[in-house]
């Protein structure tokens, strides 16, 4: 496997507060890997600089082999990075179907505006079918037709995924993907990502569940005030003192003994 994203030694502050310190990461093209890491650590700041919505402080950011970081969030995103949020906002009047077909490529919409008749209409055709068989897999096609703002907060979630995945991105980076999702569902937001995955498509997760991790990632990387403690397997992680530390404190170490990691 190739490098896909590189982050080079980045670093993040927020005025005098340092979000992240410096953090390397490669992701590979063609991995899952969960992000993950205490309230605050810095998981969505991490998401932030590679879409080019937060700036560095120092360090770069490279995707595919070539710089990002000096991008604007619109250049990045043509380059073919996508990400979802943890509460994803919707518009009051836009219905599901409609905000997904906008979702679709810049070049699609241009093709679109400039040309008429019927080659207008074949690309408007195209859009419909891709949003509508995105919907299906995400099972949205019951509210396909409501306003997007109507929708359930798991709903919102599934439609930020359907949005994404209209520009056939390399990258998809998702937020917290399970919160407000019911239980139920999770089983099929895997096999969705999986099957995402399995097009070709790059996963960077950041998630909680650690259920949803063991069961979707191959690796994970966890973070601490803005900085790796690990990167490992799933599997590894209940073993990793470091990990265990930032969760639960020192504490935890006279309530259970652990191995050396
Ligand atoms: N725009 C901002 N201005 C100032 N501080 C910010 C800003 N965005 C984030 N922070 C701070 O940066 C730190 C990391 O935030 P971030 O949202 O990246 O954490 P997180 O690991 O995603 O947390 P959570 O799991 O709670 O979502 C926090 O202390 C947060 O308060």
């Amino acid at each position: 496997m190739t490098s896909l994203l590189e982050l080079d030694g980045i670093a993040i502050r927020y005025g005098g507060n340092t979000v992240l310190s410096g953090l390397t990461l490669s992701i590979d093209s063609g991995e899952i890997v969960g992000l993950l890491g205490p309230n605050g650590s810095g998981k969505s700041t991490v998401l932030n600089a590679v879409t080019g919505f937060t700036p560095l402080a120092s360090g770069s950011i490279r995707f595919d082999g070539r710089r990002i970081d000096p991008l604007a969030p619109h250049r990045i995103a043509q380059r073919g990075i996508r990400r979802t949020f943890q509460l994803p906002s919707m518009p009051t009047r836009m219905s599901v179907l409609e905000l997904t077909m906008t979702a679709s490529s810049e070049h699609h919409q241009l093709c679109a505006a400039l040309l008429r008749g019927r080659a207008t209409r074949r690309i408007e055709h195209a859009t419909h079918a891709r949003a509508s068989a995105l919907l299906e897999q995400l099972k949205l096609t019951a509210v396909a037709h409501l306003p997007a703002a109507s929708i359930s907060g798991g709903q919102k979630k599934l439609l930020s995924i359907a949005c994404a995945m209209m520009t056939e991105p390399k990258l998809l980076l998702l937020d917290e993907p399970t919160a407000g999702v019911h239980p139920n569902l999770r089983g099929e937001l895997i096999d969705e990502l999986r099957r995402i995955h399995g097009l070709g498509v790059t996963l960077v997760v950041i998630e909680h569940d650690m259920h949803f991790i063991r069961e979707l990632c191959e690796r994970c990387v966890v973070l601490d005030r803005g900085a790796a403690i690990a990167n490992c397997k799933p599997a590894e992680l209940d073993k990793n003192r470091r990990v265990l530390d930032a969760y639960l404190g020192r504490a935890h170490r006279t309530a259970r003994p652990l191995e050396a990691p």
